[in-house]
């Protein structure tokens, strides 16, 4: 399904151009576009729309028409809502596909929510399955694996509620969990690093097993090493996302105005925006890609074909180099299988 798509809209400049670090993605060689896919749930109005369009530099996702104010009181149903945006980062082309979840955790008993996730990421992974299985390969087969998830967290400076913690416990062993907080410019800069260490200290406490920049292997740069130890401090990522953009010296920057002053969504002393947006753009895309392949399908595969769960059990196998200190239960041995190409 293809809800929306950026490809012919009118982009203006981008404000990355002038942008570079160093570390690139791998794939440089994707002619038609690296597929990337990425979910974002999280409860309305922690800015997912913002960010998507933020990220994108274009509406790709339209703000949501207020409702009738007598029918605000009745929730909606999750959706899942496909977005595509063709992008280019440092040179790299990349078909960026998009699934937000419109109406999560809007009800008071979010179970459904969490099943329906569940089964909308392992859905992805029975079409490979299948796939793989067929003796005449689809040479047009679509792999849609997802291939991270940014749960937003709401910024309420106290620590993560019971959704966060059920939705991210039972979700770390399918996908790559990357925890934001929304709307991070409601926190003051203390109560950021506060709120962060309060989220950090419940992720380990109750052993969610997210994406945590794990050490490369050993042939990598010290630079990636050094540069993960970094990211797994920056962990949940502090998100601000805008639609305005200023003129400063002639670059275009992008702000949210207060009448105190702007927080620039693009400055690191800002916001986490702009080192989350090279992380899913260019550094971690082969991470993130290869883990999802190589890792968490895998492991599905392995339980899917010996019938085991641990899933729903609620014992879910971790990788060894997640977890950001759940003691994590040793995953079996995984067969080689013969991936689709992705
Ligand atoms: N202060 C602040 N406000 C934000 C930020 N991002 C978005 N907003 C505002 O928060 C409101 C909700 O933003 P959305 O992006 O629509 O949030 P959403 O999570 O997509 O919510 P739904 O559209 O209801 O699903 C809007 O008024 C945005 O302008 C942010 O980073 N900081």
């Amino acid at each position: 399904m293809k809800e929306g798509s950026g490809e012919d809209q009118n982009v203006a400049p981008s404000v990355y151009s002038h942008v570079s670090r160093p570390g690139s993605h791998r794939y440089k060689s994707a002619k038609k576009g690296l597929p990337f896919n990425v979910m974002l749930v999280g409860e309305s109005g922690l800015g997912r729309t913002t960010f998507v369009n933020t990220l994108c530099e274009r509406v790709v996702i339209p703000p949501s028409p207020c409702g009738d104010s007598e029918q605000a009181h009745i929730a909606e149903p999750m959706q899942f809502k496909h977005y595509t945006v063709d992008m280019e980062e440092d040179g790299m082309k990349i078909v960026l596909n998009i699934i937000d979840t419109p109406g999560f955790g809007d009800g008071i008993d979010n179970e459904n929510c969490f099943t329906r996730i569940q089964e909308h990421i392992e859905m992805q992974f029975d079409h490979v399955l299948a796939e793989e299985n067929r003796i005449k390969r689809n040479t047009k087969f679509m792999d849609s694996r997802i291939h991270a998830l940014l749960y937003f967290i709401a910024p309420t400076g106290h620590s993560l509620r019971e959704i966060d913690v059920e939705l991210m416990r039972r979700l770390g062993s399918r996908i790559n969990i990357i925890p934001v907080i929304g709307r991070a410019d409601s926190l003051t800069p203390r109560e950021l690093v506060l709120f962060k260490q309060r989220v950090m200290n419940d992720i380990v406490a109750f052993g969610i097993p997210i994406f945590n920049f794990p050490d490369p292997e050993e042939d990598e740069d010290e630079e990636s090493v050094e540069e993960n130890a970094e990211l797994r401090a920056m962990v949940p990522f502090a998100v601000v996302g805008c639609e305005e953009v200023i003129n400063e010296e002639g670059r275009p920057v992008r702000v949210r105005s207060y009448p105190w002053g702007v927080v620039q969504v693009d400055n690191d002393e800002h916001s986490d925006f702009d080192r989350l947006r090279y992380v899913l753009l260019n550094s971690h895309i082969a991470d993130l890609r290869d883990r999802t392949q190589n890792g968490l399908y895998e492991l599905y595969r392995t339980e899917k074909l010996s019938g085991t769960n641990v899933v729903s059990s609620g014992t879910a196998n971790v990788l060894p180099e997640d977890s950001a200190a759940a003691p994590a239960v040793q995953p079996p041995m995984v067969p080689q299988s013969h991936p689709v190409a992705a």
